[in-house]
């Protein structure tokens, strides 16, 4: 068989990840060759994601590669995935998840996030990264700040922010625990749909005995039931990345539990609901969520947000 070529964005963190499924295959045996491509979303860096539109950013430039056969997956971070993908296009595997947790990163110790009293500032280009300050932390002030993990710690040290808002499972990646001060609640910061797992993407009509290869040696059965769970709600939502939804899935004693809602702009609403079922359930429980949510205001929120993010 010849090499598996996998396609990734350049960064860092990218990087990482296509390595991380380089060595899941290799452990099975399975040669692969790393192949990087530039993206739009990696182009843009002055315009915020949300006002770019979020729809495949990330992912376009890979597509055309998986299409013409020039890379056989690509390999993507599952919450940066849009809810559906085009139609010769599939996401294969989820590999193993990292902790879902949000942290706050700073170059400096003793934050406290929690006392109103103390001025914070924080860095973040996610709206439910925002949207959850503002709903639980009011005092704390928000500045924009993309670019990849390290040009944002740049910025912070310079002084743009006090501290950052991230994914534990990118700071970790990049070696950043030690300056990670506080992970943050779940039910607070409920994470992203699919935060901390990476996706393989394949075109419908690569060889189905590779494809299979590929199955076994990178997807993880739970995180796959808990993924499909969490971007069945997404795809209900339409949520993209640039939508403050959120969803977590849990796999406790056999049962699938997904928790997720939207919150406002201005964080003054927070819908949050619960579903539980079977792993095979998954799709179904999305839908559900999504319907519990949307008939309790999130619909009413929703329409409010795509108002205004398309000023
Ligand atoms: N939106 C960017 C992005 N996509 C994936 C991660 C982190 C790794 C992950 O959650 O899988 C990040 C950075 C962040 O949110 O801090």
């Amino acid at each position: 068989m010849q090499p598996i070529k996998i396609g990734t964005r350049g960064s860092k963190l990218a990087l990482w990840q296509a390595y991380h499924v380089a060595n899941l295959l290799k452990a099975k045996g399975l040669a692969s060759e790393i192949i990087t491509i530039d993206t739009k979303g990696d182009q843009i860096l002055d315009v915020s994601i949300a006002k770019i539109g979020s729809k495949g950013v990330f992912t376009e430039e890979l597509e055309v590669q998986l299409a013409s056969g020039d890379i056989d997956i690509a390999v993507h971070s599952a919450k940066d995935m849009q809810s559906s993908l085009p139609e010769e296009f599939e996401l294969i595997a989820f590999t193993e998840r990292e902790k879902v947790n949000d942290i706050i990163l700073s170059h400096r110790e003793g934050i406290d996030y929690k006392n109103p009293s103390i001025p914070l500032v924080l860095g973040t280009s996610s709206t439910r990264r925002v949207a959850t300050l503002k709903h639980y932390y009011p005092h704390i002030q928000t500045v924009e700040v993309r670019g990849n993990l390290q040009t944002r710690i740049a910025k912070m040290e310079a002084g743009l922010c006090d501290g950052l808002l991230l994914a534990y499972a990118g700071a970790h990646r990049m070696g950043f625990d030690p300056l990670i001060r506080h992970e943050l609640s779940l039910d607070e910061f409920t994470p992203a749909v699919g935060q901390g797992s990476v996706g393989i993407e394949a075109a419908v009509n690569l060889d189905p005995k590779i494809r299979a290869e590929i199955i076994a040696a990178t997807h993880h059965a739970e995180t796959g039931y808990r993924l499909v769970a969490e971007r069945s709600y997404l795809k209900v939502l339409e949520g993209g990345c640039s939508i403050p939804v959120f969803a977590l899935a849990v796999v406790e004693n056999g049962v699938l539990r997904l928790r997720g809602g939207i919150v406002s702009l201005d964080g003054t609403e927070r819908i949050i609901h619960e579903v539980e079922g079977e792993n095979n359930q998954a799709e179904e429980l999305g839908k559900l969520l999504a319907e519990k949510v949307l008939q309790s205001g999130g619909e009413r929120i929703l329409k409010e947000i795509k108002t205004t993010l398309k000023k």
